[in-house]
């Protein structure tokens, strides 16, 4: 889905002063993109992911997603809209008493879905590589696994967007970078739009866009250059086809 925001506002009172958590940003991500979003701590990050999700209002300009302008839409819009987006925090926030299929099923069980949701969470553990974790507690799982079932849940909607909110800030670099790369992977096999918020300069490379907020603005957006962005879709290819090997198994 595309989205675009338009001098877009969100005011948030601080004792007695109001604080600009995002003071006017304009900017546009067609649809399939792939974003990292990279500032100071209190920049705006996870504000701007919120927005875009619906959990966060504007206090002025808009914010259109899939060509649908969210201050518009009326709560069951919003409902409906929240669906479509698929969210990764920092701490995982599986449930503990469910299962890991449980907890991928989850989101969807409020609604009916035209797929059926307990096969459509098997398909996405094996496309996470956990496969064979479906009937544990998420305890059991190290904090990669448990994001991967976070990455899996995020998906179960089939989201057009999924925004990703420090995905990699309670692991480890090395099984951060693992858990960026399959976010990539799972936006080739699976075409949505993705945000990926962080503080870590090097995971932010490896998205084709880079935004950098400061004090609530955008200060810059830049798109990585042609050479690494040939080795991106080269490595997501064979991150595809490795996504594909483990379906048809
Ligand atoms: N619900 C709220 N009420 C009041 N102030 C808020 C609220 N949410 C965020 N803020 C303030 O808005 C500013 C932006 O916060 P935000 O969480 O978006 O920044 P961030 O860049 O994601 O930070 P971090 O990297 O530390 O997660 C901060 O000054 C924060 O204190």
């Amino acid at each position: 889905m595309d989205i675009e925001l338009s001098d877009a506002v969100v005011e948030f009172q601080a004792g007695s002063a109001p604080l600009r958590a995002l003071n006017g940003i304009s900017v546009r991500i067609p649809s399939g993109e792939s974003v990292s979003i990279v500032g100071p701590s209190g920049s705006g990050k996870s504000t701007l992911l919120h927005v875009i999700g619906a959990m966060e209002q504007l206090t002025a300009g808009s914010v259109t997603v899939g060509g649908r302008d969210l201050s518009r839409l009326r709560e069951s819009g919003l409902v409906d809209h929240r669906r479509r987006v698929g969210f990764v925090f920092q701490r995982f926030h599986l449930l503990p008493a469910l299962t890991v299929l449980d907890n991928v099923v989850a989101p969807t069980l409020p609604y009916r879905t035209s797929f059926d949701k307990r096969k459509r969470a098997r398909e996405l553990l094996a496309a996470v590589g956990l496969a064979d974790r479906a009937a544990d507690l998420p305890g059991r799982l190290s904090g990669g696994q448990q994001q991967r079932v976070a990455i899996a849940r995020a998906l179960i909607g089939e989201p057009g967007v999924v925004l990703a909110d420090e995905p990699t800030g309670s692991l480890d670099s090395a099984t951060g970078r693992e858990v960026v790369d399959l976010l990539l992977r799972m936006r080739s096999e699976y075409k949505f739009s993705l945000l990926i918020s962080t503080h870590d300069a090097g995971l932010a490379r490896v998205c084709r866009r880079r935004l950098r907020l400061s004090d609530g603005a955008l200060v810059g957006d830049e798109v990585a250059d042609a050479a690494a962005d040939a080795a991106a879709d080269v490595a997501s290819e064979a991150a595809a086809d490795a996504v594909e090997d483990v379906r048809s198994d």
